[in-house]
């Protein structure tokens, strides 16, 4: 039995009972002390949003985007397939989007499955002080069948506030330590509190749709 298997087992059990999943301590400290580190650098680059109103894929392998009403200030940097290998520490982010594959493969419901085609895409998602996510679900052009969210930042260290909030359907309140990995389904309602002080940083992993990637690819194949 290899490391994850006991956890992947606890992840399945949960989300039948509750509808979603917490998984503590996938990644070790130090684990994720490298990579906060490392995306920290990456999402501080000055860089030009996608242009308001372009779905998650803006026909770029790696684009930036920046939120607008309620949720707005809240920063996201999305690596798109193969541009995995360009993300720092790829090795490690590769064992946590495998995680999630592994998981959703076992979870019931074809709704959960991607297309064979459809695109790995792993989000770096920045929430700075005084902003928060309001609820939403990630629905839409694009959206995963399975969120997994995967905890870097430090709660009472990098940031204050920022609990994450799901309703499946009655609703739930989780509070994360980095390394932790929250699951959840793309038509669960949920929201993230403002952040009080510092920044919160998560990576959260699904796939973009075939179709969605295919009308609107730029120049550069991802
Ligand atoms: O930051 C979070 O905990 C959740 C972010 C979010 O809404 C998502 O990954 O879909
Ligand atoms: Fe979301």
């Amino acid at each position: 039995m290899d490391l994850y298997e006991s956890k992947i087992e606890d992840t399945v059990d949960s989300w039948e009972r509750r509808g979603f999943s917490v998984v503590r301590g996938l990644f070790s400290n130090e684990e994720t002390s490298v990579l906060r580190q490392a995306l920290e650098r990456e999402i501080s680059q000055e860089r030009t949003p996608a242009p308001e109103g372009s779905t998650v894929w803006s026909g770029r392998p790696v684009f930036y985007t920046e939120a607008r009403g309620p949720s707005a200030g809240v920063r996201s940097l999305t690596y798109v397939a193969r541009c995995h290998d360009v993300m720092p520490h790829a090795p490690l982010v590769r064992r946590f989007t495998d995680f999630r594959g592994r998981v959703a493969g076992r979870l019931p419901g074809g709704a959960l499955q991607r297309g064979s085609r459809d695109r790995l895409c792993t989000s770096l998602i920045s929430i700075p002080r005084g902003r928060r996510i309001d609820w939403h679900q990630d629905v839409g052009p694009g959206s995963p069948p399975l969120i997994a969210v995967l905890h870097l930042s430090r709660r009472g260290i990098d940031f204050e506030g920022g609990s994450f909030l799901v309703r499946t359907p009655t609703e739930q309140t989780v509070d994360t330590l980095p390394g932790d990995v929250v699951l959840f389904p793309w038509d669960a309602w949920h929201a993230v509190t403002e952040v009080t002080r510092g920044e919160r940083m998560v990576l959260s992993s699904g796939w973009l749709k075939e179709e969605d990637t295919e009308q609107r690819r730029g120049g550069t194949e991802g």
